[in-house]
């Protein structure tokens, strides 16, 4: 074992820490050198959705310790910050331990002088976004790993704006917390201080503001018994879909019963993500059993949602996040336009790993359309530099994440399912199937399809392979894929893009990431990034070909799988 990594955790044997801590640290020392490397080479760093780890002992994971110390380095960057004072919320979502952290973190901010409101249960992150703006906070922490399997837990952290940590306060933060020299230096307890509990006030003012998004109430009153199948997943949806389905104004809502109850071990998914068929599976039985008309399910903090509707032949279909961006875009846009209501600064936003049909959407509506990096906290900035000089509109991104207007700035679930069934009441008032929409957007705008491929590689070992396949693909970029020739290469490493014919370099105009995009004579794109939230390498692949009639529907989407399968059979994964 690496002596340095030894020497980290043997820290962890003095110090103060409790008494189970110390003897699994020791036990681990003896018996389990792979995962005491793990554990403890590195501390837990911001990636794109907060910090984010496995629970257990160690630097590099989610306890009671690295919480505390994030918490503290956190406070002491606010202190700074804002000499004035400091408030914060706090929120948590239904895994093991999120109530036990999100009081850790409580105790620590109040300790350090910090007025801290903590919602009283579990609630879905969008509120505690909508909560920092609405009580004039300077911060905020929702306890959450979002989707990721069950034995992780997060910590994701928001400025005064009502977003997730951008630089430079989270390198500020990380700087912070480096400077703790042990657990020591943690202001560990603050309870009975400065704590005030929150939860129905909030829920109403979120639930009213929510409200206030339906753009067509009176179609909604006339479709009222749309039929809904929403599963929570076991996560804070609970806490609040129902509600806002029935203050929008449905009256045909099936909650799915096995999923309704918050638990931590997600007892009937293996992930509790949306985005995986097997956690939508049970809905969708229950679906066909109700000959519903639509199926919603939200991951365990509410900020994602998939969806599930019928095709032409009456087949349910999983619709993947770039459906269901450029569907509620076209939907909101739409709306807007018809209703009077558009205004010449509009601009709707999404990430670069996101369809570029919505590219084309928005240039043939005369819409701007902004592409950030990955993460909805990039999005959130860019509302936040442009708020004096244009209107956000909405935001979206490939990974199952929405945002309809800019009261809440992170990606906003409870606010998606009920605008996406508005947009479902009024396509079926209009006697036509949400399919059936997006069938007619590919022919508008043209046929896109895009696929994703994660390759887990854990650890520190895991975390090396990735690097590696990066600096590969950097150094040795492919030229020819399925043979249609690489035609630019976006390098946002490096920040520019190069154009192979000519080898001129154009500067990108966005932060620093580890990202790089392949894209085709042909049109297509394919992008490849290590994940910030997971141990995985994701690649992701776009292709397109226009769409003349309804009857090439399924022509052009075999033509187009079998070149996702070529393109990826030529990238050798
Ligand atoms: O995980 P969540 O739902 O909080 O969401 C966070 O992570 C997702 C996955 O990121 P990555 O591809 O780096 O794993 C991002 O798409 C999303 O914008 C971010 O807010
Ligand atoms: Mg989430």
């Amino acid at each position: 074992m690496d002596a340095n990594i030894l020497g980290k955790a043997e820290q962890w044997l003095h110090g103060g820490y409790d008494a189970e801590t110390v003897s699994t640290v020791e036990k681990l020392i003896k018996e389990n050198p792979d995962e005491i490397t793990d554990a403890f080479y590195r501390n837990l760093e911001f990636g794109t959705g907060g910090l984010r780890g496995v629970m257990g002992v160690g630097t590099n994971r989610m306890n009671k310790y690295t919480v505390g110390t994030a918490t503290q380095g956190f406070a002491n960057y606010l202190n700074k910050s804002f000499p004035d004072g400091v408030k914060v919320a706090i929120a948590h979502d239904s895994r093991n331990n999120s109530r036990f952290f999100a009081e850790v973190t409580a105790n620590v901010m109040a300790a350090n002088g910090i007025k801290v409101y903590l919602f009283e249960s579990l609630r879905p992150t969008p509120e505690l976004s909508f909560a920092i703006r609405h009580l004039g906070c300077q911060g905020g922490v929702v306890i959450t790993a979002s989707h990721n399997p069950r034995e992780y837990n997060g910590y994701k952290a928001y400025w005064n704006d009502g977003a997730q940590l951008v630089p430079p306060h989270d390198k500020n933060v990380i700087a912070e917390v480096e400077k703790i020299q042990g657990i020591g230096e943690v202001k560990w307890t603050g309870w009975g201080q400065n704590i005030t509990l929150i939860g129905k006030e909030m829920d109403e003012a979120y639930l009213a503001m929510l409200k206030s998004l339906s753009v067509y109430p009176e179609v909604v009153a006339k479709q009222h018994a749309l039929k809904i199948v929403y599963t929570p997943i076991h996560g804070t949806g609970i806490t609040l879909v129902p509600e806002i389905l029935q203050r929008f104004g449905f009256t045909n809502v099936h909650v799915v019963e096995e999923q309704a109850k918050p638990d931590g071990n997600f007892p009937t998914v293996v992930y509790p993500n949306p985005e995986e068929a097997e956690a939508m599976s049970i809905g969708l039985k229950k679906a066909a059993e109700l000959d519903a008309d639509i199926v919603l399910g939200t991951d365990p903090d509410s900020d994602r949602v998939g969806i599930a509707v019928k095709d032409h032949t009456g087949k349910w279909i999983l619709l993947n996040g770039n459906q269901t961006a450029v569907l509620l875009f076209n939907y909101i846009v739409e709306a807007r336009k018809r209703k009077g209501l558009s205004k010449p600064n509009d601009y709707i936003c999404k990430t670069i790993v996101t369809s570029d049909l919505i590219d084309v959407f928005a240039a043939s509506n005369q819409i701007t359309c902004y592409n950030t990096l990955t993460g909805f906290k990039w999005i959130a900035d860019l509302i936040r530099r442009k708020e004096d000089t244009e209107h956000f509109v909405c935001g979206g991104e490939e990974s199952y994440g929405y945002m309809i207007g800019d009261n809440v700035r992170d990606k906003d679930a409870i606010a998606s399912v009920a605008m996406i069934c508005e947009m479902a009441a009024y396509a079926k008032n209009e006697g036509r199937s949400l399919y059936e929409q997006l069938i007619d957007i590919y022919l508008r705008y043209g046929f896109y399809k895009e696929s994703l491929i994660s390759i887990t590689k854990k650890g520190m070992k895991g975390a090396e392979e990735i690097a590696e396949m990066m600096t590969r693909y950097r150094e040795n970029p492919p030229t020819v894929i399925n043979g249609s020739k690489v035609v630019k290469i976006f390098d946002y490493e490096q920040q520019f893009v190069t154009t192979l014919a000519t080898g001129e370099k154009q500067q990108l105009d966005l932060p620093k990431s580890n990202v790089l995009q392949f894209l085709l004579e042909d049109g297509s794109r394919i992008s490849a990034r290590p994940s910030g939230t997971e141990p995985k390498i994701k690649f992701y692949f776009s292709v397109h070909e226009s769409l003349d009639s309804v009857a090439d529907v399924e022509r052009v989407e075999q033509a187009l799988d079998a070149k996702v399968t070529n393109i990826i059979h030529d990238m050798q994964l």
